[in-house]
């Protein structure tokens, strides 16, 4: 469990993270979310007692990080993937971290056959990938067995199997009972990922929610409808809250009605269906509207003369200037 109790940390004039609260649970994928700058590694280090709180406070399990008793069984932690000695083995850097903190050889190899890099442990991590360094960076934290897991961008660099890869250990973590909280600037990505939400622009708390209530939370979805008798079902759908569009000769749009209720109608009707397709709204989409609210971040867009591709325009509502914006 991570608790951050009105957390702040400025830097001379700068406020790097402001009064923000938060809740990560065991047994939950938790996402900490926002676009680059918005202040999620100063987070992390300060709930892993690497930066002071200007005010507020955060804890782990109920105490302060540093208090832990034995940091590697309570969290694991991976910030910098690339935080290793160039020129040791993997399966050597692994056991210098186990021999430092009481842990095992056998456990050694059990990680390296979780991450997936018994075919290179022999080999000198400096000629590592950047997919292999975040695997090794993932075993090392995971070396202690802990109970929570920070994780900071752990999906950079991994090739799409190795995404697939991260997100189901990463879910299979949480099922046993762990606490997972990771960090990234994709809403898509935490969406197949996280199950919870902490969303921070510039520092401060957007909204703490869920996925399934970021997709609930935006305009409701059309359903998609392909029939020979567009006219006619048009009628018997029309009605109080419903919408019919015609984007094609034989094609409808329609809010306000669910496909089962189409198939229903259509089916009453005698009328015939070719396609019925709920849209699904897009975790971008969604989250464009839940931080419509936060339109004072995006006064930043005049900067820019158009309007950039939909993942700036979302980075921009969120907080991000363009120069903190990855190419
Ligand atoms: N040591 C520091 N001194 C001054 N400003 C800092 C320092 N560390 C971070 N900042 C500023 O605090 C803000 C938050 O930075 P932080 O690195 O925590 O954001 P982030 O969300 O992790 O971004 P990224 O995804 O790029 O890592 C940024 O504007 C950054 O420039």
């Amino acid at each position: 469990m991570i608790e951050a109790m009105g957390l702040e940390k400025r830097y001379g004039d700068k406020v790097a993270v402001h009064d923000l609260t938060f809740t990560a649970r065991p047994g939950v994928v938790t996402g900490f979310l926002g676009p680059n700058g918005a202040g999620k590694s100063t987070t992390m280090r300060m709930i892993l007692g690497l930066d002071r709180p200007s005010r507020g406070e955060v804890r782990v399990n109920g105490r302060r990080y540093r208090d832990a008793v034995a940091p590697m069984h309570e969290v694991g932690v991976m910030l910098e993937a690339r935080a290793v000695h160039t020129g040791r083995t993997a399966a050597k850097h692994l056991l210098a971290l186990a021999q430092t903190h009481g842990i095992s050889r056998r456990r050694v190899n059990e990680v390296i056959e979780m991450v997936g890099l018994a075919d290179v442990a022999r080999k000198r991590a400096g000629g590592f990938s950047l997919g292999m360094g975040q695997r090794l960076g993932i075993a090392s934290a995971l070396l202690g067995d802990p109970a929570t897991l920070i994780l900071d961008e752990p999906v950079n660099g991994l090739d799409p199997e190795g995404i697939r890869w991260i997100r189901s250990l990463l879910r299979d973590l949480a099922a046993e009972g762990r606490t997972v909280f990771l960090s990234s600037h994709l809403m898509s990505e935490m969406a197949l990922t996280a199950t919870h939400l902490v969303i921070v622009g510039r520092g401060r708390l957007i909204a703490e929610t869920t996925v399934a209530e970021v997709i609930a939370s935006a305009s409701p979805a059309a359903v998609h409808v392909r029939t020979p008798q567009s006219a006619a079902l048009r009628d018997v759908l029309v009605g109080a809250g419903v919408t019919v569009t015609a984007t094609a000769a034989d094609t409808l749009e329609v809010t306000g009605r669910t496909s089962a209720q189409i198939g229903e109608a259509a089916r009453t009707a005698g009328l015939a269906l070719h396609e019925l397709t709920p849209k699904q709204v897009s975790l971008e989409d969604a989250f464009m509207d839940l931080t419509r609210g936060a339109v004072e971040y995006a006064t930043e867009a005049p900067h820019s003369p158009h309007p950039g591709t939909d993942a700036e325009k979302t980075l921009a509502l969120a907080g991000a200037t363009r120069s903190e914006i990855p190419t």
